[in-house]
Order: structure tokens, then C-alpha cells, then sequence
């Protein structure tokens, strides 16, 4: 048996020439770390082996890092994640990319993007060079600095002058990552600070209520997040939230829903209930792919106010024939439909502790019938270790990820870090989390449920899968 660097090594090697291959074969280039971010730098990606050889690819040199790189070192890498989110905060707060960007390849001095952005430029440039220490930017020559494909995904694509001028509508019609970003680095950092204190507390340290989450510790408030941005004073945070939010939709395609479910297998004139369906934008691809289906879009009064201007803008003829109907409901109350043939439910279970999950999955139970499935659409966090349940054969049908081979983290480690990171935010801003299979069958089981099959999107271990299941 070769040792651990060796295997390692062996899996980058078959996974380079595999990813080589297929990008030839196919017409893709492998992505360049100094040219920024557009669109064709990630086709190669489409192709679910070149995926797979790149995530190998990954997950291995990660490994290999964490075995050579002096313990204490790695330990810091840790311990500083803080210490980058200040330097990034810095940059991304104070327009560095677009500046860069319009400096071009030759990039810029520190002392220029400083005249232009009114920082000091001594502290900027070790902001900048902390940061190109970890590829996010490059230093050229000494304090000059230019974009990374890492950078660029900061950029809003706008004249620096514009953002510069009117900080407030800097991510209005943008993709919305920059903003997400910007929230990120604001309520969740700060949040994140006053963690240990909340476990600390004997008052909070076993609470699922959203208003004990380090949120509320951090901003000196009993409000939740959502409270919180209702405020007249906090307009600016709520905007900001706003667009990033869309900009996670953006990446996740609303027409998911019908690969997420046999819905043809559904007689005419079956009840679908989107519970906490929003404005009803996954909804809408349903109802005009399945015209046969009734929907009914249940969510909070204000939210169903705003899905009714959405729907009788797009498709007003969906509500005038009764095929979609959109009705406000509190998920925690008894639930008014009793006839559903499918209870769906998507991106609701992160948001709330279990004791919150347990109330309404129980409404959803008393009001089912013996042929109603469940449906629900959430990530499903993998576990960093081989998932034993997966070496027999009585277990819940695509339970299990695909997993990576030995020696990697069979969670391909921190290649796939972007749910753990949607974990923790969870619990920083809301109490809340995402979850095990292992923990959303333990709900299911105790409301009386049982999950039958776990459908996963091709290639994606971690990313909204969707899980039916049906009362016992
Ligand atoms: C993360 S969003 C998911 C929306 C939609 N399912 C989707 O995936 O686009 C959570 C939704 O739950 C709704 N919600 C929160 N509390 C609720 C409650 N008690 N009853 C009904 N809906 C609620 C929110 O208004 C929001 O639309």
C-alpha cells in the first residue's frame, strides 16, 4: 500500500489526464486564475466527468495541504477566517475590483485605487497582499495589484465612478453575489463574533427560538433578522438582502420543481399545496407545464398580496380559471387543505429549529390523507465520513451522496464547503440549520412520516435534492 501523499498524488495525476481528455473533446479550457470570471471560464464544468475530475483534483491538493503544512499553520488558516473576512470586507466595501478592473492587466499601485477610493493606502495595500497571498487578488509587482478569476466574482460590472457616488444602489441590477457577499460580511460576521457567548449563556445555549440566534447578540436586539430589516432605519441592509437572495434564486433554476417529482403520475385535478410557496415562483413552471394540476400557494398575508400582483401580471389567467390558487395560510395553524395529493414544501426546513419543524410538519400530517406524499426540497449536508447505511441494501433509495474515494473525505472536504458555510450562517442569523438525511428522517419519523426516496440533481452532493415521503 503506497502512503497517504502518494495516493493522493496518484488521484490528482488520473483526474488531470481525465480532465485534459474531456476538455479537448469537448472544446472547454481549463480556467485561468488570472483572467477574470466570464461565463465560458466555467464550461467546462457542464461536463459531469470533467466535474468530477476537477472536484478529485481539489479535495486531493486540499488533503495533501493538510498533511504537509505545519499544523500550526494550518490551525491559522482557521483561526484567521476572520482575519481574511476583514481584508475582504475592506476591499469589497471600498470598490477595489471594479477599480481594478478598469485599470486592466497592467493593474494598479495601492496609492492610485486609494486616490480613487478615499482609503488610506497603507493600510489597503496589506489588505491587498493578504489577499493575494490567498489567490483572491494578484500582486504583479511590489503594491501593484490587478484581479484574479477570484476577485472578479466581487465585481458589479459597473463604472467605479457610479458606485463610488451612490453606495447604496451599488448592487441595484446586479447578479446579486457581491451583495450576498456584502450581507455576509456584515450581519453574519458580526454575528459570528458573539457565537460563543450565546453558547455560552445558560439562556441560550440550548434555545431553537430565531430571536437567541448570535444575531440578536450582536446587534443588541430581540428582533429577528427579518424584523430587524423591516425597520424604516435599516432600509439599505434590507435592499441589499433583497438582491443577494435573488442572486441565489438566479442559481438555482425555478423549473428544478419538475424534475423533482413524477408529476405526470398525477390524476387530473390533484390538489398540489406549496406550503410557504412565497410569491409562488416555483409554482408558476409547474402550472404551465401541468395544466391539469390545481396549486394552491400558501404563504404569510403580505407575501400572498405581492403573489397576486406577481400572478395576475404573468399568468392572470391561471387564477380566473381556478387552476392556481393563492391563499394566505400560517404554516404553524391548522392546515385548511385536506384533499392534497402533495404537501410540497421547499427551503422551509432551514429556516427554522426542530421544535419549529416538528409544529408544522405535524399540521401537515393531521390534515393528510393516506395518499398524500410530502415533498420537500432542501440541501442535504453530507457527512465528512463514509455513510455506512450505504452497504445495505434496505436503506431510502439515493439517500446516500455518490462519495469520493479513499483517502479524500468522502464529502470531497472542502471542495463542497458552500452548504456548511449556508449551515453556520443558519445558525448565526436564525437558530436555525441544515441537515443530515439521518436528522430530516428523525423529524419525518416523529410526525409520522416516513421518507421512500431521496432524488438527487446529477453531479450536485449537497444542493436542494428533493425527499418524498408518505404518512405511516
Ligand atoms: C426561504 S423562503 C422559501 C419560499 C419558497 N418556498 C421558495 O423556495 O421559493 C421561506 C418562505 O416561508 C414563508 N413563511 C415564513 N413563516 C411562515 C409561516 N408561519 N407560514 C407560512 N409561510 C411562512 C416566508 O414568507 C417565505 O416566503
Amino acid at each position: 500500500m503506497s502512503s497517504p501523499i502518494r495516493q493522493l498524488l496518484e488521484l490528482i495525476t488520473e483526474s488531470v489526464e481525465t480532465l485534459e481528455k474531456v476538455c479537448a473533446k469537448n472544446g472547454t479550457a481549463i480556467p485561468n486564475l488570472y483572467e477574470p470570471f466570464a461565463p465560458p471560464s466555467e464550461a467546462f464544468r457542464v461536463d459531469p466527468v470533467a466535474a468530477e475530475a476537477a472536484s478529485v483534483i481539489s479535495a486531493a491538493a486540499l488533503h495533501l495541504e493538510a498533511i504537509l503544512t505545519p499544523p500550526q499553520v494550518s490551525l491559522y488558516r482557521m483561526v484567521g477566517g476572520h482575519f481574511k473576512s476583514t481584508a475582504l470586507r475592506a476591499c469589497l466595501e471600498s470598490n477595489v475590483t471594479e477599480i481594478l478592473r478598469e485599470a486592466g492587466p497592467q493593474g494598479l499601485h495601492v496609492d492610485d485605487i486609494a486616490a480613487q477610493n478615499g482609503q488610506d493606502p497603507k493600510k489597503l495595500g496589506r489588505f491587498l497582499r493578504y489577499l493575494a497571498t490567498n489567490h483572491v487578488y494578484r500582486e504583479l509587482q511590489p503594491n501593484i495589484f490587478t484581479n484574479t478569476r477570484i476577485s472578479s466574482m466581487l465585481d458589479t460590472l459597473k463604472p467605479s465612478k457610479e458606485i463610488l457616488a451612490d453606495p447604496a444602489r451599488k448592487h441595484d441590477n446586479t447578479m446579486g453575489l457581491a451583495a450576498l457577499a456584502s450581507h455576509h460580511l456584515d450581519e453574519a460576521f458580526k454575528a459570528s463574533a458573539y457565537s460563543w457567548e450565546t453558547l455560552a449563556d445558560p439562556k441560550t445555549v440550548r434555545s431553537e427560538d430565531p430571536t437567541a440566534a448570535p444575531f440578536g447578540r450582536a446587534f443588541k436586539t430581540t428582533d429577528t433578522l427579518w424584523d430587524f430589516h423591516a425597520r424604516p432605519e435599516e432600509n439599505i441592509r434590507h435592499h441589499r438582502f433583497g438582491i443577494g437572495m435573488k442572486g441565489i434564486q438566479a442559481l438555482q433554476p425555478a423549473d428544478a420543481i419538475l424534475t423533482a417529482f413524477d408529476w405526470k403520475s398525477l390524476p387530473p385535478g390533484s390538489v398540489v399545496v406549496d406550503v410557504g410557496g412565497g410569491i409562488g415562483s416555483v409554482a408558476m413552471p409547474l402550472a404551465a407545464q401541468f395544466p391539469l394540476l390545481k396549486l394552491i400557494v400558501q404563504d404569510l398575508p403580505g407575501v400572498i398580496k405581492e403573489a397576486q400582483e406577481v400572478w395576475s401580471a404573468q399568468m392572470p389567467n391561471a387564477i380566473k380559471l381556478g387552476q392556481v390558487k393563492l391563499e394566505a395560510h400560517d404554516f404553524f395553524k391548522s392546515q385548511p387543505q385536506t384533499n392534497a395529493s402533495v404537501f410540497f414544501m421547499k427551503q422551509i426546513f432551514h429556516d427554522w429549529s426542530d421544535q419549529y419543524c416538528l409544529k408544522f410538519l405535524k399540521q401537515l400530517r393531521a390534515a393528510a390523507t393516506p395518499k398524500t406524499t410530502l415533498l420537500l426540497m432542501e440541501s442535504v449536508m453530507p457527512f465528512a465520513c463514509h455513510d455506512p447505511s450505504a452497504d445495505s441494501n434496505d436503506g431510502v433509495p439515493g439517500a446516500v451522496p455518490k462519495e469520493a474515494p479513499a483517502p479524500l473525505l468522502a464529502n470531497y472536504g472542502a471542495v463542497n464547503e458552500m452548504g456548511y458555510n449556508a449551515d453556520i450562517d443558519m445558525f448565526l442569523l436564525f437558530n436555525s440549520q441544515e441537515r443530515t438525511i439521518l436528522h430530516i428522517d428523525e423529524l419525518l419519523r416523529n410526525t409520522g412520516w416516513k421518507m421512500t426516496v431521496v432524488h438527487r440533481q446529477p453531479g450536485d452532493s449537497t444542493f436542494l435534492q428533493s425527499i418524498e415521503a408518505v404518512p405511516v
